[in-house]
């Protein structure tokens, strides 16, 4: 696990754009993994001012209210489409979103998972991290094997996700999201956290057990995970310094 602090979530932020530029400039056929929520919001601004191109990049997201139409403002089908899709040169024939709205979510979230196995894998994986942890929707005590599936939300994410709804009592409970085993057979993970209301969350997926619990903690098993952090989520880890060190001390060929 590379973990990467800056004093800002704009320069972690530029350090994971450019991760995702090289990576694109390299595999312009790329599969990625895209994520929703407050956090990779500046990611996708600063990746549409590079002006990549995105004409064959394939994307599949983690994550989907279940029973929110699709239009709804909410929905993680509008927010990529407002905050990424519609200001880049993709194909929507590329753009994979689950969807909600199946008549057979069961049947839909395993075509989900063969889809992602036909187009190659994905190589690139954005996630966030809920405070309680969670990577998707894959909430405390999910399945480390599992696979995209319907989850149901504990209070605490209804509570987070309350600020983007009316109020609490609007946001969906039941949600498809991509597995913790889905996850973790992307060939890189690159998760971004920010803020100390994070802080928790960090600390217990990067110093604590792998644990259910902790969802994000699995990803100390996968042999390809990057973490941009600001001051505020790197506030709990005990081992900064060293973090540090290793970062002031990369090889210039793998610097970014
Ligand atoms: N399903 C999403 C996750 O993919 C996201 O990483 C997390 C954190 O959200 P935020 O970035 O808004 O803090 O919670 C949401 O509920």
């Amino acid at each position: 696990m590379e973990i990467i602090i800056q004093p800002t979530r704009e320069t972690a932020t530029e350090i994971a754009a450019r991760i995702i530029a090289r990576l694109l400039s390299e595999k312009p056929d790329a599969v990625l993994g895209l994520a929703t929520g407050s956090t990779p919001l500046l990611l996708y601004q600063k990746l549409v001012g590079m002006r990549l191109d995105w004409s064959r990049v394939r994307t599949f997201n983690l994550d989907e209210y279940i029973g929110l139409p699709k239009e709804h403002s909410q929905s993680y089908h509008s927010f990529m489409w407002e905050n990424l899709f519609k200001h880049i040169n993709i194909s929507p024939d590329n753009v994979h979103i689950p969807d909600g709205n199946a008549e057979d979510i069961p049947g839909s979230c395993k075509a989900y998972e063969k889809r992602i196995l036909e187009e190659g894998g994905i190589d690139l994986q954005v996630l966030g991290i809920g405070s309680d942890g969670h990577i998707g929707f894959n909430e405390p005590t999910s399945s480390l094997a599992s696979r995209t599936r319907i989850k149901t939300l504990t209070r605490q994410t209804c509570k987070d996700n309350a600020r983007f709804f009316g109020s609490e009592a609007e946001v969906p409970k039941h949600v498809i999201t991509m597995g913790i085993g889905t996850i973790m057979e992307a060939r890189h993970n690159l998760l971004l956290a920010f803020g100390e209301q994070k802080a928790g969350a960090v600390a217990g997926a990067v110093e604590g057990p792998v644990a259910s619990v902790n969802p994000a903690s699995v990803l100390q098993m996968h042999p390809t995970v990057t973490v941009c952090l600001d001051e505020g989520a790197a506030s709990g880890l005990q081992r900064a310094e060293y973090y540090r060190w290793v970062y002031e001390n990369k090889p210039a060929w793998q610097i970014f």
